[in-house]
């Protein structure tokens, strides 16, 4: 049981055949917090009317047993309403542990029931008989209207019936045929109201069930769409962004600088002779190689700020938003500087003993759609002169009519960081 999910534990519920008033302990407890805030509430109201209308049967009181009145003020007023506006408090307080709410609950309908039933005792008047015929309405309100939960309600009954039977044996005006009438009217109300609240009860929790259901299938469907979406713009080895989410990342901050005008900085990286790498320590040597290069790139620029992705093969990106000439140079030489210190032995390229990348920079304001395209391209072709330079280098691009004319502001002309 210990290793089952929640929608399991749901499921299982679901498919037990008839009506059942009790989750396993897992469930329950979900249930329970689920629900105790809304049923607090709801207990709330019900009990606000319940002492309204217990309280308006001083009428009645005034109407059929006048000499006992004072009492019956004193029972009603000075009793019963304290009890249960302290009743109505604890509810407006919240929190309470299911049980102690239910037996609470259950114990005010027992205290009015008792209540009732000494006013009906100490009652001379001979319209005082027609009391207990409406001791009913005490049963009808903790099984409906307050919907005891079934064990409670169960137990509630069972008391008053106890109740209206102990005291209408101790009653000597009221016939023996009359006390079986109200033992019959009483115990009916009982079974009837038992029989209503089980249904209600019971419809209440598969309705709790089906709607947690749904809740956990959306919950569990965005999780894997959360997922599949985190997969679909990762790179597998490195664990960087892949070129997906280079895009997206383009095409929000080119949103983003749209409305600012604030120029964004682009760096292509490339490891530098990764051919002859592979080819003398192998790919899964070149697996890790790549790996280091990328952990490296992204310790050397802004934390939550600058993207970095692996766009493919052994050609890494970075996006700087907010960025000028400095930043990107310094950003470019960290980055070019902190691979080499790796010291990761190379042995097939002829300008260093060590894996080494060669960067194109390029800097521009994005504005047209594929101004972003554009900037990508100055930066393909910095690359390309970096390599063409000698490769361990940075270049940054010169400004291009074609970036211009695309809407970006090219704000950088051409520099060259050699090693
Ligand atoms: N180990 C490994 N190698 C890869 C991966 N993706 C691409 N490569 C290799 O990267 C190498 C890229 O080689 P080239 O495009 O010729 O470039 P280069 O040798 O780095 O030369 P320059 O870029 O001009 O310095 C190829 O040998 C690819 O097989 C990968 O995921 N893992």
């Amino acid at each position: 049981m210990s290793g089952l999910t929640m929608i399991d534990r749901v499921e299982r519920a679901l498919s037990r055949r008839g009506l059942a008033l009790a989750f396993e302990p897992a469930l329950e407890a979900r249930f329970e917090t689920d629900t105790c805030r809304q049923r607090e509430r709801m207990l709330l109201i019900s009990g606000a009317i319940a002492i309204a209308v217990y309280d308006a049967f001083l009428i009645n009181d005034l109407g059929i047993r006048p000499e006992i009145f004072g009492l019956s003020l004193l029972l009603r007023l000075g009793v019963m309403t304290p009890i249960g506006l302290l009743v109505l408090a604890l509810l407006h307080r919240g929190n309470l542990r299911p049980a102690f709410r239910e037996s609470m609950m259950s114990a005010s309908v027992v205290i009015s029931m008792c209540l009732s039933n000494v006013l009906f005792l100490l009652s001379t008047s001979p319209e005082a008989m027609f009391d207990p015929f409406s001791f009913g309405l005490i049963i009808l309100g903790g099984n409906i209207v307050f919907s005891l939960r079934f064990p409670f309600a169960l137990a509630s009954t069972c008391l008053n019936l106890v109740l209206v039977a102990v005291f209408l044996s101790l009653s000597t005006e009221m016939h023996g045929v009359l006390k079986v009438f109200v033992m019959m009217v009483g115990a009916s109300t009982g079974l009837f109201t038992l029989a209503a609240g089980f249904r209600l009860e019971a419809s209440e929790r598969r309705s709790y069930l089906l709607m947690l259901r749904e809740k956990l299938r959306a919950e569990t469907m965005q999780e894997h769409n959360q997922m599949l979406t985190l997969i679909s713009h990762t790179d597998p080895l490195t664990k960087l962004g892949n070129r997906r989410q280079f895009d997206k990342a383009m095409d929000r901050l080119r949103a983003d600088t749209a409305m600012h005008h604030l120029p964004v900085g682009m760096l292509i990286i490339d490891i530098d002779n990764f051919k002859a790498f592979n080819d003398l320590h192998g790919h899964l040597e070149g697996d890790a190689c790549l790996c280091r290069v990328g952990e490296t790139i992204e310790a050397q620029v802004r934390r939550g700020m600058d993207v970095v992705a692996r766009l493919g093969g052994e050609e890494f990106a970075v996006l700087m938003p907010e960025c000028d000439r400095r930043s990107i140079e310094q950003a470019g030489e960290r980055i070019r500087l902190s691979i080499e210190t790796l010291s990761i032995r190379h042995g097939g390229t002829p300008g260093s003993p060590v894996v080494t990348v060669s960067l194109g920079m390029a800097l521009g304001v994005l504005g047209a759609p594929d101004s972003g395209r554009l900037l990508y391209q100055l930066a393909d072709k910095a690359l390309y002169d970096a390599k063409r330079g000698g490769r361990n280098r940075a270049v940054l691009a010169d400004a291009s009519p074609a970036a211009g004319d695309a809407g970006s502001v090219p704000a950088a002309a051409a520099s060259s960081f050699p090693a």
